[in-house]
């Protein structure tokens, strides 16, 4: 294994939420841990982006949103990580690709708030990746309904698996997905950023 890269163990379950963190918040907590009881995960890693290909603005430096994610999320099961700039990808489906021939024994699954669902189709390579790993779509305040009749969800529609399911999603054989409902959670690193910019001025 090469420095700095997750330890893991044959047949750990581990839930991928990519992001800009740009910053983090406790939205990404809460639905980290939501994630790691409800889809049984055994651990989530943070995917910290050195950038979101469909972000026309780059975030702030990928050290400093690596450190502050760690002074927030402190579940000793969350890693926070920057393999995508170790690795060199970009795209999600470069990133899975990858992480699957690094840990050929690990189960993992693309972890996503469902804001992200509905822009899924215009991702690189998408339907790759709904047929590399399973997807767990968490609720985010205003975001179910488009989520549910979002365009990729219309593709994928006979892939979608009941909400009662979702303890079983690692096992499920993708393309398959399922959606959580939480308690909803508002925070967003936009309107912290909006926050922090009228409080300079
Ligand atoms: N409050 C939240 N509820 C549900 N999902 C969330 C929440 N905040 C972030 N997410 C999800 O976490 C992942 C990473 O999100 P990201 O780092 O872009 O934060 P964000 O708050 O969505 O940022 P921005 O407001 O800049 O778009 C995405 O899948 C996103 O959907
Ligand atoms: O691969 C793509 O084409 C792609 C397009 C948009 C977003 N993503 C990924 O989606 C994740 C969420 O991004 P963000 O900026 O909404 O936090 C992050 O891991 C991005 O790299 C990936």
């Amino acid at each position: 294994m090469r420095a700095g890269l997750p330890v893991t163990v044959p047949g750990m379950t581990v839930g991928l939420l990519g992001g800009s963190f740009d910053p983090a918040h406790d939205g990404h907590v809460h639905i980290t841990e939501m994630a790691l009881r409800r889809f049984g995960l055994d651990r989530v890693w943070w995917l910290v982006t050195p950038g979101n290909p469909l972000k026309a603005h780059g975030p702030a430096p990928l050290s400093e949103r690596i450190a502050q994610a760690r002074t927030i999320m402190r579940d000793p099961r969350v890693t926070i990580t920057d393999i995508e700039a170790r690795l060199g990808t970009r795209m999600t489906s470069d990133t899975i690709a990858a992480l699957q021939r690094l840990y050929p024994r690990v189960r993992f699954v693309w972890l996503m708030g469902a804001d992200n669902m509905v822009q899924f189709d215009r991702w690189d390579s998408w339907h790759e990746i709904a047929a590399r790993v399973p997807i767990g779509i968490i609720a985010r305040p205003g975001w179910r309904m488009p989520a549910r009749f979002s365009r990729a969800a219309r593709i994928l529609w006979r892939a979608r698996q009941p909400e009662a399911q979702a303890r079983q999603l690692a096992d499920m054989q993708p393309p398959a997905w399922v959606m959580i409902n939480v308690p909803l959670n508002k925070q967003s690193s936009s309107a912290i950023r909006a926050r922090l910019k009228r409080a300079r001025t």
